[in-house]
């Protein structure tokens, strides 16, 4: 175990390879041990690729430490028996199921932490009869993300919770894993750096299957030239609210890798 303020996940030199492509070739990523990390970067940059290669769903080189554990060689039941929950981007809820069998199916410990999923999603209490298929697609997000609640992880990974859905329900989102995030760390893959600004003190941003920056969101989307050079977009859209009351802090500055 390391200080209170170490990263809880670091990931060093990470490495893919499929069918011979190069997929990822270098990527360096600190989640930070409270509060929302965000993994940024263009389409095909290798965020989806990273996630999946810290848990073990692709073949991977290279360091990846949960507070100073190396799992870089374990397989994916074991990485996430050490506590990592995965919220995929296609949210993988069975669809006729109700909710409250898609939350059994997840379980994972003794004792699931139902209390904390229906104190959280209060809603998904009052819908734990209704199938899962008929639920709005935010409600679907709420329950993906709820299955990791249940058990007792230490860290959560969600990528891209908000793709597709309407702004309102974005929100309905962004407030959720905020939630979350008050109670487990978030690595959090995201492209509506609205909900980024919101959410996430620290960012890491990926181009071309490589970490191109890592620092204090706040600081990337305030310099205009920077976020358009690494993630193609301006960033002055909205007013920066501020970092939430979970979120860790950040570090004074951002760094730029050059390769
Ligand atoms: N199994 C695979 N076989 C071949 N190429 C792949 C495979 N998985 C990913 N890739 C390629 O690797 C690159 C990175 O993909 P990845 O899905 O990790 O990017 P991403 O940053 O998550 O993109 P997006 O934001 O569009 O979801 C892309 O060019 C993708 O086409």
């Amino acid at each position: 175990m390391g200080a209170p303020h170490d990263p809880l996940l670091t990931v060093r030199g990470l490495r893919v390879v499929i069918d011979g492509l190069h997929i990822l070739h270098g990527v360096d990523l600190d989640v930070a041990p409270s509060g929302v990390t965000a993994l940024l970067g263009r389409n095909g940059a290798g965020k989806t690729t990273t996630v999946k290669a810290v848990l073990g769903l692709v073949p991977r080189t290279g360091g990846i430490r949960l507070a100073g554990e190396d799992l870089t060689r374990l397989p994916t039941h074991l990485v996430v028996r050490r506590g990592i929950g995965y919220v995929p981007e296609d949210r993988g809820v069975f669809g006729g199921l109700t909710v409250a069998e898609n939350l059994r199916l997840a379980e994972r410990d003794a004792e699931p932490a139902y209390p904390l999923v229906h104190e959280i999603f209060p809603e998904l209490k009052r819908r734990e009869r209704q199938v899962a298929g008929t639920l709005s697609g935010g409600q679907q997000q709420m329950v993906a993300i709820a299955r990791t609640l249940l058990n007792a992880n230490r860290l959560i990974i969600a990528d891209e919770p908000t793709k597709g859905l309407a702004p309102r329900i974005v929100t309905e989102v962004a407030d959720a894993l905020e939630r979350v995030a008050s109670r487990v760390p978030v690595l959090l893959v995201e492209q509506n750096l609205a909900l980024v600004r919101r959410t996430a003190a620290t960012c890491a941003v990926l181009a071309d299957g490589h970490t191109v920056h890592q620092g204090a969101t706040a600081e990337l989307l305030a310099d205009e030239e920077a976020a358009r050079r690494l993630l193609g977009v301006g960033s002055s859209r909205r007013p920066s609210p501020g970092p939430s009351p979970g979120a860790a802090p950040a570090p004074p500055t951002g760094t730029e890798v050059n390769r």
